[in-house]
């Protein structure tokens, strides 16, 4: 499988709103301002629910199909513009009577050629802190997903997913070598763990691993940590974006995970005949 060196950007959009459209136009002029940057990227990724306010009751509002999905058209349209390889966030979708929180990648010829549903549904209560629950409109995916560039096989999930190492052990022994995740993590639970589950997925599994969330906007009804970020193959954090708007690069250098892997050969010494594989039948 192909792994060569290749550019990140990750867009920490602001200015998420309650109007869809200057949301949609908004995060363009951004995918259009990463490709334009003189780091070029390959790669250009959005934060979970860039085109929407994020909660459960917004879901059915902004939630839209596939098919005949603005959100999906934009995409599109920006990856062929820019000639660019994109991983769209995610967005409510609705398919029947089901919505999900799916995430839509591109080619740079603006083809839709992978999706994800997020698969474990941010429903959590911690007493004065925070209480959300996505399942009271939300249906979880079912399947693990990746997809193959010119570059690298590139892993997916959204944000709560992190929380769930099957899924990121899964991709990794599918052959991922970087794990996107658009993420949206809080003000309680992003201080503690964001970063603290990023470099373990990315050292327990020795691949890349990158998040893309929005920027803070403490006027919204969800206040998100921010902190974009790529980790490499030993967990050292390359970049990491603040608070507010801003778009991060990364370079992903395939020595870093050769090395890692040979230096500390997990990889080759797992105990099948102890526990069991959980990518075994995927
Ligand atoms: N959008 C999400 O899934 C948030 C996950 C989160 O904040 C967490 O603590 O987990």
């Amino acid at each position: 499988m192909v792994f060569k060196p290749f550019r990140l950007a990750l867009i920490q959009l602001g200015n998420i709103t309650a109007n869809k459209t200057d949301n949609l136009k908004h995060a363009r002029d951004m995918i259009l301002k990463a490709a334009a940057n003189s780091k070029k990227p390959d790669l250009i990724v959005l934060p979970e629910c860039f085109n929407s306010p994020y909660g459960h009751k917004h879901f059915p509002v902004y939630a839209e199909t596939i098919a005949e999905s603005e959100s999906v058209k934009m995409l599109s349209a920006a990856a062929k513009e820019t000639n660019t390889w994109l991983i769209g966030g995610s967005i409510p979708e609705r398919d029947g009577e089901q919505l999900y929180n799916t995430c839509t990648v591109y080619s740079p010829q603006g083809d839709l050629v992978a999706t994800h549903r997020k698969v474990h549904l941010f429903d959590i209560d911690i007493p004065g802190k925070i209480t959300f629950k996505e399942s009271e409109t939300l249906s979880p995916g079912t399947t693990t997903n990746y997809f193959d560039t010119e570059f690298a096989r590139i892993g997916l999930g959204i944000c709560y997913d992190i929380r769930f190492p099957e899924l990121s052990m899964i991709s990794a022994r599918q052959g991922c070598h970087v794990l996107i995740y658009p993420g949206a993590f809080n003000l309680t639970t992003g201080p503690l763990h964001w970063e603290l589950l990023q470099r373990s997925r990315a050292v327990d599994n020795q691949v890349f691993f990158a998040t893309c969330s929005p920027a803070r906007d403490l006027t919204a009804g969800y206040h998100a940590w921010g902190h974009s970020m790529v980790v490499d193959p030993m967990a050292k954090v390359l970049v990491e974006a603040a608070e507010a708007e801003e778009i991060v690069f990364a370079d992903i250098d395939p020595a870093l995970l050769e090395s890692a892997r040979a230096g500390i050969p997990v990889t080759t010494q797992r105990r099948f005949d102890v526990y069991p594989d959980v990518s075994e039948g995927k």
